[in-house]
């Protein structure tokens, strides 16, 4: 989304998109439509899947996944969320003047490395890679605040997913904010074998805090250590309010949490619903150590580091 589009109809092009960590997710009880008021803080982070969008007569949709990722399912066709951008897109958007058919027509091919269902927004990074693709494949010319409020209406990640950096996100996590953000966070990533379902997570922490508070605990003590710059005092202020949720489902994410912190991370957390876990370090020198020796202990471990720029056209 930060890229300036390009000034010629492109008819092949390759949009990247970044995973996301929240560094805090306050979670308030239910709103009478399911949902949960949340005040989170999103960190765009260096994990992507690409998507690649071709000009084509029709519509098709192929999906790689990286086999560090093991074995994956994702959604069958019609049912995968860039199938649902792009008929969004054209309900909304391709009537327009100069766009042609309401028919969605391009070949799709998205590139995973983003675990799957871990807590990364992985899927709302897809929907975020797709709505930019296509709307230049169109040539679409989809204001931002529209292409932000469609992308709302998909998921309630997919709009941090398109400005990526830093941001606030309050609603149901839909309306976000930019952060000023000048650190630099190292992280590990230790996705973990098998996926958390985000709903079931939500219910879960439900029946966990039946007395939960409507209002979301504020990120107001996130946002103070983060404009220090110093990974210490981020350290002490990363709060999941659904780790409690996620490691009751999963007892063995509390070890891998105690096991990253004991390999020298600052902090473990649960990333999101989980059940991906993320170290913050002191540097990028100390998190290639930590995942090294989360590796040799049998554990996958990437290293990331963040902010990192929201859905951008590469190629
Ligand atoms: C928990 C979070 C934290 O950022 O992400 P993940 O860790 O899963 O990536 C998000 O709230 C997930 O956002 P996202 O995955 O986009 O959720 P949606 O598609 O909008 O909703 C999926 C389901 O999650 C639950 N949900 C989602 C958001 C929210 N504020 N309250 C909810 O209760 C609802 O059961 C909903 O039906
Ligand atoms: N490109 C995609 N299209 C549709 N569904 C996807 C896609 N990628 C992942 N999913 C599915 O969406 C659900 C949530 O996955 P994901 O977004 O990766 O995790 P999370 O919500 O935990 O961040 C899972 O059921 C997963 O199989």
């Amino acid at each position: 989304m930060t890229d300036p589009r390009p000034l010629t109809d492109p008819r092949r092009l390759t949009v990247r998109a970044a995973a996301k960590i929240n560094l805090h997710l306050g979670v308030g009880a239910p709103r009478e439509d399911g949902f949960h008021p949340l005040d989170t803080v999103y960190q765009a982070v260096s994990l992507y899947d690409d998507l690649t969008a071709t000009e084509a007569d029709d519509w098709s949709l192929s999906t790689v996944v990286d086999p560090a990722l093991g074995a994956v399912e994702l959604p069958g066709p019609g049912e995968n969320i860039v199938d649902k951008v792009a008929d969004l897109l054209c309900s909304e958007r391709r009537g327009a003047e100069r766009s042609g058919g309401v028919a969605p027509a391009a070949h799709v091919e998205v590139s995973k490395a983003i675990p799957v269902a871990g807590g990364m927004a992985g899927g709302s990074a897809d929907a975020a890679a797709a709505f930019v693709a296509l709307d230049r494949l169109w040539n679409l010319e989809t204001p931002d605040e529209v292409l932000l409020d469609l992308a709302a209406r998909l998921g309630s990640d997919i709009p941090f997913s398109l400005i990526g950096g830093t941001a606030r996100g309050v609603g149901r996590g839909e309306v976000v904010t930019p952060v000023d953000d000048d650190g630099a966070w190292a992280w590990v990533v230790v996705p973990a074998v098998g996926g958390l379902s985000t709903p079931a997570v939500y219910r879960h922490w439900d029946a966990m805090f039946p007395d939960a508070s409507p209002e979301p605990a504020p990120a107001e003590r996130l946002l103070k250590a983060l404009a220090s710059g110093d990974p210490h005092v981020l350290a002490t202020a990363l709060h999941n309010d659904l780790q409690a949720a996620a490691v009751d489902l999963r007892p063995d994410l509390g070890e891998l949490i105690a096991e990253g912190e004991a390999a020298g991370a600052l902090r473990g957390m649960v990333s999101g619903s989980g059940p991906t876990c993320v170290f913050l370090c002191e540097s990028a020198e100390s998190a290639r150590a930590v995942a090294g020796e989360l590796r040799a202990s049998g554990h996958t471990a990437l290293t990331a580091h963040g902010p990192v720029a929201g859905a951008h056209v590469v190629a």
